[in-house]
């Protein structure tokens, strides 16, 4: 078995494809051009704050990066609410509720659907009638890709109330885009397998410790135990092959190197992959060039006292989108740290931060009584412009699959064909499959289960 593997790129598919290959005997070294690991998924520090570079919320369904946690062991490090429940807050308005009861799917929504206040109570019923039509979808099927989730809610005769206070309440933070600009086969993914297949899966989990703390120092324990060779501050430049196999110039603290591998799984944003694989043999290359970017910003607001008296709320017919009380989870040593989650933020990522203070802080005195008497001791913005790929309808025939054709050269990441949408639970699924497809590809086909074309 050829057993030299290089993984680039650092973030969680790039580290479950590691530890994955180092298990199956692989001799493993991780690039990644950062000082940290975790990619998208990370910290860093401002004054006395450990901040998120964006706020993350997984689901309890999120099985594969839930396993990885214990991996690293950080299962500890995200608390998954014992039953769904989101306080979604309106200005001037009784906050509603959306919780689930102990009962089969889909009768455990039965209470979020029917006792939403946001909603009329005749669109409560047509979006239940909408919730089981959605759960006799395949989200497989390619034809629903072609479509967009604003569309179908439409033609189902959803308002354009229910559109926004309830179907895009959840499906622009699981997809980072409106409805109308959402592929209704993601759409179709998130809502059957988050939401209405099972009765605990949209159960929803917020870590407690900040993302390095998880996906860096947990994650760097792990692979060390493991063997795996970790070059942070390394960038790959370039690949080749030769008769002995893959050739990566890389690029470091230490000046230029080449490094030799018998496979390489590229482990990196659709865009990096690529000007990396610039001149290889690869038909799926123009394709994935099609995927565009869509952006998150999030907006950090430290209090003076307390505003905010839940761990998160959901917020409609406000810009704020998303609430997140952050105190502990950042050791703020007074007061309170809300971050505010702004998905498919593209008017909102060139705004100056001080036209955003001006934006966000009256809105969040329209929310939150308290805050209007709260002195702001701290504000700022972060953006990531490439949160995620733009989940547009077309994209699943862009997503290429973990094999490419080429011997010994692996895709990963949470952009490829997991059947995912860009999240933590597809970046780990693709690195499991980008592992899977090693072994494959050098040694047992049969034992890894996959098909390999060579
Ligand atoms: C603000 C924000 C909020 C999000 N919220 C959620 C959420 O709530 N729930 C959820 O499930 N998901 C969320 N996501 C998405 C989630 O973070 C990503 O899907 C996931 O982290 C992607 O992992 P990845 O390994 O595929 O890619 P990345 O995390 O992008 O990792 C790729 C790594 O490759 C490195 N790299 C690139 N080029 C090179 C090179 N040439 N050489 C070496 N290294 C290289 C990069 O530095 C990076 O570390 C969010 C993302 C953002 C940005």
């Amino acid at each position: 078995m050829n057993r030299a593997v290089l993984v680039v790129g650092g973030g969680l598919a790039g580290l479950t494809t590691a530890l994955r290959c180092a298990d199956q005997g692989f001799e493993v070294t991780l690039l990644e051009a950062r000082p940290r690991l975790g990619g998208a998924a990370g910290s860093f520090r401002r004054g006395d704050l450990d901040v998120d570079t964006g706020q993350h919320v997984i689901l309890r369904c999120y099985t594969a990066y839930r396993a990885l946690l214990r991996r690293f062991g950080a299962a500890d490090g995200i608390h998954v609410q014992p039953k769904l429940r989101i306080p979604v807050l309106r200005p001037d308005a009784p906050p509603s509720v959306l919780r689930r009861w102990q009962a089969p799917a889909p009768l455990h929504l039965a209470p979020a659907l029917l006792g939403y206040r946001a909603l009329a109570p005749a669109e409560r019923l047509g979006a239940a009638r909408t919730a089981l039509a959605l759960r006799a979808l395949d989200p497989a099927d390619p034809e629903l890709d072609e479509h967009s989730f604003g569309d179908w809610l439409r033609s189902r005769g959803e308002s354009a109330r229910a559109v926004d206070a309830l179907w895009g309440l959840l499906s622009v933070a699981a997809l980072n885009a409106q409805p109308d600009r959402s592929s209704l086969a993601l759409a179709v993914k998130v809502f059957r397998t988050g939401v209405l297949d099972g009765t605990d899966s949209a159960d929803i989990g917020i870590p407690r410790r900040p993302l390095g703390a998880l996906h860096d120092t947990a994650a760097h324990r792990a692979l060390h135990a493991a063997g795996v060779r970790v070059l942070l501050r390394t960038k790959a430049v370039g690949l080749r092959r030769d008769a002995l196999g893959w050739r990566v110039p890389v690029r470091g603290r230490g000046g230029e190197d080449v490094l030799n591998a018998d496979s390489v799984v590229v482990a990196v944003p659709h865009q990096h992959a690529t000007a990396l694989l610039t001149g290889l043999p690869l038909p799926a290359v123009p394709r994935w060039s099609g995927l565009s970017a869509a952006p998150i910003v999030n907006v950090h607001v430290h209090y003076d006292r307390a505003v905010l008296a839940e761990p998160m709320a959901a917020v409609l017919d406000s810009p704020v989108q998303w609430l997140f009380d952050r105190t502990a989870i950042a050791g703020a040593r007074h007061g309170q740290y809300l971050a505010l989650s702004l998905s498919a933020a593209q008017d909102l990522l060139d705004r100056r931060t001080d036209e955003l203070r001006e934006l966000f802080l009256p809105a969040l005195r329209d929310l939150l009584p308290a805050a209007r008497r709260a002195r702001v001791d701290d504000f700022f913005v972060t953006r990531e412009p490439r949160a995620t790929f733009d989940q547009a309808p077309g994209t699943r025939a862009m997503r290429p699959a973990a094999d490419t054709g080429l011997t010994g050269l692996v895709l990963a990441g949470a952009w490829t064909a997991t059947g995912w949408p860009d999240t933590l639970e597809g970046a780990v699924r693709s690195g499991e499959r980008a592992a899977r497809v090693v072994r494959a590809a050098t040694g047992d086909a049969r034992q890894a289960g996959v098909e390999v074309s060579r």
